[in-house]
C-alpha cells in the first residue's frame, strides 16, 4: 500500500512536470496532428503522419504515443505495426472541422499565456504581469501584447469565440434577457456572445462595442449585421461615447484591469444605463 510520503511524492511529480502534459497537447495541435487524423478517411500510421506533415520520424512517434497516452489518441496495433487516431476529445475540441474546435484558444495559450506564466515568480515579486519581459510591450499595454500581429489579434479573437461556442448559451440562459430591447457587449471580441444572445433572444438588438481593429475583423463574418438586430461600435470604452443600452454585458473584461480603472468603467455604464442597475459582469 502506498504511504502517505509516496502520495506526497507522486503529488509532486504531478505538479512538477504538469507543463510537459500542455505541451504535448499544444505541439500537437500547432502540427496538425488532430486535424490530419480527422481528415484522414483510416487511421495513420507514424511514417503516414511523417510524411502529411514533414516532421521528424523520431520526434513524431515520441509525440504520437504521448498522445495516446494521455487519451487524445486511440493506437491500434496491427502487424506489428501502430496506427493512431483522433478520440471522443480530440475529435470534438481539438480538429480544426468541429464546431466545437478550441483550437484557436489552445494556440493562444501556448503562445501567449504560456510564455508569460514563464515568468510567474517574476511577477508576484514586482506584483505586475509580465507582458514586457515575454514579448517587449510595456505591462500597461496588454493589448498591445495579445494583438502583437494581425495574425495574434485574429487568433485571440477567433479563441474568444471557440469558448462560447461551448459555453455562450448556458450562459446567456442563465438569466432571463428577454425584458432588455437593447444590449450592449462591451469589450464583445469577435461578437460569438453578442450572435448567441440575438438567436435566443429574437426581441433583442445587440450592440459589440470594440476596438476598430477588433470591429472590423468581427463584422468580416457576421450575417446576422444585415438583419439589423445585430450591431457593431468601434471605440475605446474608457474614453469614448457608450452606446445607449438598456443592460451592458462585461464578458471577460474586468480581470484585465485593475480596480481603478474597472471602477472608471463602470461609473461611466451607469450614467449612461437606462435604468443604472442593468450591468451584468461576467468575469
Ligand atoms: C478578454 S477579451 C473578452 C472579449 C469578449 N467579451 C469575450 O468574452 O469573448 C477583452 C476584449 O476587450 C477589448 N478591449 C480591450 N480594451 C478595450 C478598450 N479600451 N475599449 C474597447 N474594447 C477594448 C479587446 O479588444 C477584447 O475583445
Amino acid at each position: 500500500m502506498a504511504s502517505p510520503q509516496d502520495h506526497a511524492y507522486h503529488l509532486l511529480n504531478e505538479y512538477s512536470n504538469g507543463f510537459m502534459v500542455s505541451q504535448v497537447l499544444f505541439a500537437a495541435c500547432e502540427l496538425g496532428v488532430f486535424d490530419l487524423l480527422a481528415e484522414a478517411p483510416e487511421p495513420l500510421d507514424s511514417a503516414a503522419v511523417v510524411a502529411r506533415l514533414g516532421t521528424s520520424s523520431h520526434g513524431t512517434e515520441l509525440l504520437l504515443d504521448t498522445c495516446a497516452s494521455l487519451k487524445l489518441l486511440k493506437v491500434e496495433v496491427r502487424g506489428g505495426k501502430a496506427f493512431y487516431q483522433n478520440t471522443e476529445l480530440s475529435s470534438t475540441y481539438l480538429s480544426r472541422g468541429s464546431p466545437v474546435s478550441q483550437r484557436n484558444m489552445l494556440l493562444y495559450t501556448a503562445r501567449t499565456t504560456y510564455r508569460c506564466w514563464g515568468h510567474l515568480a517574476e511577477a508576484v515579486r514586482e506584483g505586475k504581469n509580465q507582458y514586457l519581459q515575454a514579448f517587449g510591450v510595456p505591462s500597461e499595454e496588454l493589448f498591445s501584447a495579445i494583438y502583437r500581429s494581425e495574425g495574434e489579434r485574429l487568433r485571440f479573437t477567433r479563441g474568444l469565440q471557440e469558448v462560447w461556442s461551448v459555453c455562450g448559451r448556458s450562459v446567456l440562459a442563465a438569466f432571463d434577457l428577454s425584458q432588455f430591447p437593447l444590449i450592449c457587449d462591451l469589450g464583445g471580441g469577435g461578437g460569438a456572445l453578442a450572435r448567441e444572445c440575438v438567436s435566443l433572444y429574437p426581441a433583442c438588438k445587440v450592440t459589440v462595442f470594440d476596438t476598430p481593429q477588433v470591429v472590423r475583423l468581427a463584422k468580416e463574418h457576421c450575417s446576422l449585421l444585415e438583419e439589423g438586430r445585430l450591431g457593431f461600435c468601434e471605440g475605446d470604452f474608457f474614453k469614448d461615447p457608450l452606446p445607449e443600452a438598456d443592460l451592458y454585458i462585461l464578458a471577460r473584461i474586468l480581470h484585465d484591469w485593475t480596480d481603478d480603472k474597472c471602477s472608471g468603467l463602470l461609473q461611466r455604464i451607469r450614467r449612461t444605463c437606462k435604468p443604472a442597475e442593468h450591468v451584468v459582469a461576467l468575469t
